[in-house]
């Protein structure tokens, strides 16, 4: 178990492994923006006012978010989305159409869309694509909307949960939409990852999810828990 927040910096680190983030990265109009039609700075309506609870699962693709996130959503009674479902279902296209017809770039441009989106539903567990929170932009929203915990997994589980699934991963593919070689796709998934770590390490948590997934989901539960009481503490301090 390792916490990596700096040492000014708040910090809780449970029993169950998950590794926290400096709290005080997170700005303290984000806890504002959480609460549910409150639009007076008023003390006395955060102390009433209902908290939200958005919790924005990330991490590399295959590393589970659309695994875990309904078990999280049982476990805390809250809706479930996935956000590549979501940009499915507003285009009318898979997420290979999407890359092939309206290139990488049209892509993004819909799941910022997606992602803006959630911002309707107060109570919601949301599974992100892989790259949603790379940006820096998108990762800043999430994070002032909701609690963002990366699900943490290495190259060579990431190659064994591909393996039979390549073809609706545009990124893991050929030039003819045809997916990689084993080979090809550990060097691909390991170029991305080194790009992407960095972006996936600064959110709020982040989770090994190299476990049962029902592991995986117990340990997010017991972070929101966490991360809900601060909120709280926060607002009424
Ligand atoms: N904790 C786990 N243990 C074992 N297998 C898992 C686990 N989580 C997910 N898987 C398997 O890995 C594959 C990918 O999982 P999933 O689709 O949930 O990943 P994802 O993070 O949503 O990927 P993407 O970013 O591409 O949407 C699936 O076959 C799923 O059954
Ligand atoms: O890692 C990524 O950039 C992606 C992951 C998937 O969830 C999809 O959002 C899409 O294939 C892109
Ligand atoms: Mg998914």
């Amino acid at each position: 178990m390792v916490c990596r927040a700096s040492s000014s910096a708040p910090c809780t680190v449970t029993t169950s492994g998950w590794i926290c983030q400096p709290w005080k990265s997170v700005p303290s109009y984000s806890m504002r923006s959480l609460k549910r039609g409150i639009s007076t700075e008023s003390n006395q309506a955060y102390k009433t006012a209902p908290v939200a609870m958005r919790i924005y699962l990330s991490g590399f693709m295959a590393s589970g978010k659309s695994t875990v996130g309904p078990l999280v959503a049982e476990r805390r009674d809250l809706d479930f989305l996935d956000l590549d479902d979501a940009i499915e279902d507003e285009a009318n296209r898979s997420v290979p159409e999407i890359f092939a017809i309206e290139g990488e770039l049209g892509f993004r441009q819909r799941e910022t869309k997606a992602l803006w989106a959630t911002a309707e539903n107060d109570d919601v567990v949301v599974s992100l694509g892989g790259g949603t929170i790379v940006s820096k932009e998108n990762r800043d929203w999430a994070m002032e909307h909701g609690l963002v915990v990366t699900l943490q997994v290495d190259a060579d589980t990431i190659l064994d949960r591909v393996a039979d699934e390549a073809d609706h991963r545009p990124l893991l593919q050929d030039e003819n939409e045809q997916p990689l070689a084993r080979q090809a796709m550990r060097r691909r998934i390991e170029q991305m990852l080194s790009e992407r770590r960095a972006a996936y390490e600064q959110v709020h948590a982040v989770v090994d999810a190299d476990r049962e997934p029902d592991v995986v989901a117990s340990v997010i539960d017991e972070i929101a828990t966490v991360w809900k009481h601060r909120g709280e503490v926060h607002n009424v301090g």
